[in-house]
């Protein structure tokens, strides 16, 4: 087995659960990353007292001693089921169990083309009020490599290129992403990423691989996406 096949392809994991039990799970794991997001930006934004803060880090630090007792070995992964449902709660932008991801709901209106719309808080600042630079790139490579995807076909990105145009603040945004060009096994996207009804932030160039280790004819019954999105 190909090196990358083996470290990449292990953490796509058929696990045979029933849909409405993932949906059921993914309703709980949402809610406790919802408050832990919560938390975060509480974290980040609190002026209470130092002493309030050491009494709040114990009562978490036991939280965390809960959570600890039961856990996977390592990261999440990607999940599927034979009913094509498919579940990534750790990723990084759509992760429904993930407090780090904003989260986002990609919606993919047809194959090639996907749009999505999130509110980026005071966990994603660079510059004061403004969206971090490597923030606004993670937010695009996950849509314009969902959006190469399609859910029908592994694709990694080989190469992205951003233009910063204009600072984006914090708060309600707007990404699209679109496949402009196919030939073989490459994918180039385009896409950007700004407040909505306003002139594009960032624009991003994105080619897109479907590597030649992909095991196609395992994916083609596979990962189809969630119908969360
Ligand atoms: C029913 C089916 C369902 C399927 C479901 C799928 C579910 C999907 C779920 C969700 C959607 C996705 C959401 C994810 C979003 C996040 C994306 C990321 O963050 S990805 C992580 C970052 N990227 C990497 O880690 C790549 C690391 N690089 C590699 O692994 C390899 O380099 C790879 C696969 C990119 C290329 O390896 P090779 O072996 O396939 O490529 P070779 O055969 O050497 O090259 C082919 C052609 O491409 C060019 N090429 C190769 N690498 C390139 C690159 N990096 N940039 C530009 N061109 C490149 C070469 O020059 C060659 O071109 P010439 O044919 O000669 O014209």
């Amino acid at each position: 087995m190909h090196d990358n096949l083996g470290m990449t392809m292990g953490m796509f994991i058929h696990d045979e659960v029933p849909t409405d039990e993932v949906e059921r799970r993914e309703k709980a794991v949402s809610a406790l990353a919802d408050s832990v997001r919560d938390l975060v930006d509480a974290t980040i934004r609190t002026t209470v007292a130092d002493d309030e803060l050491a009494a709040v880090r114990a009562e978490v630090d036991g939280l965390v001693a809960r959570l600890r007792t039961a856990q996977l070995p390592g990261p999440a992964g990607v999940r599927y089921n034979s009913e094509g449902r498919s579940w990534n709660w750790g990723n990084a932008v759509v992760g429904r169990g993930n407090a780090v991801a904003p989260p986002v709901d990609i919606v993919h209106d047809g194959f090639g083309s996907a749009y999505a719309e999130m509110t980026l808080g005071a966990a994603y600042e660079g510059p004061p009020g403004m969206v971090h630079g490597g923030v606004s790139a993670l937010m695009l490579d996950q849509i314009m490599g969902e959006t190469a995807s399609g859910f029908r076909r592994l694709t990694m990105t080989g190469t992205l290129t951003l233009r910063y145009r204009r600072p984006l603040p914090l708060g309600p945004v707007r990404m699209e992403a679109r496949i402009a060009h196919e030939e073989g096994r490459k994918i180039t996207v385009e896409a950007q990423i700004g407040v909505r009804g306003e002139d594009a932030a960032v624009e991003a160039t994105g080619l897109f691989l479907i590597p030649s280790w992909a095991p196609l004819a395992e994916t083609e019954q596979g990962w189809s996406r969630s119908a969360e999105g």
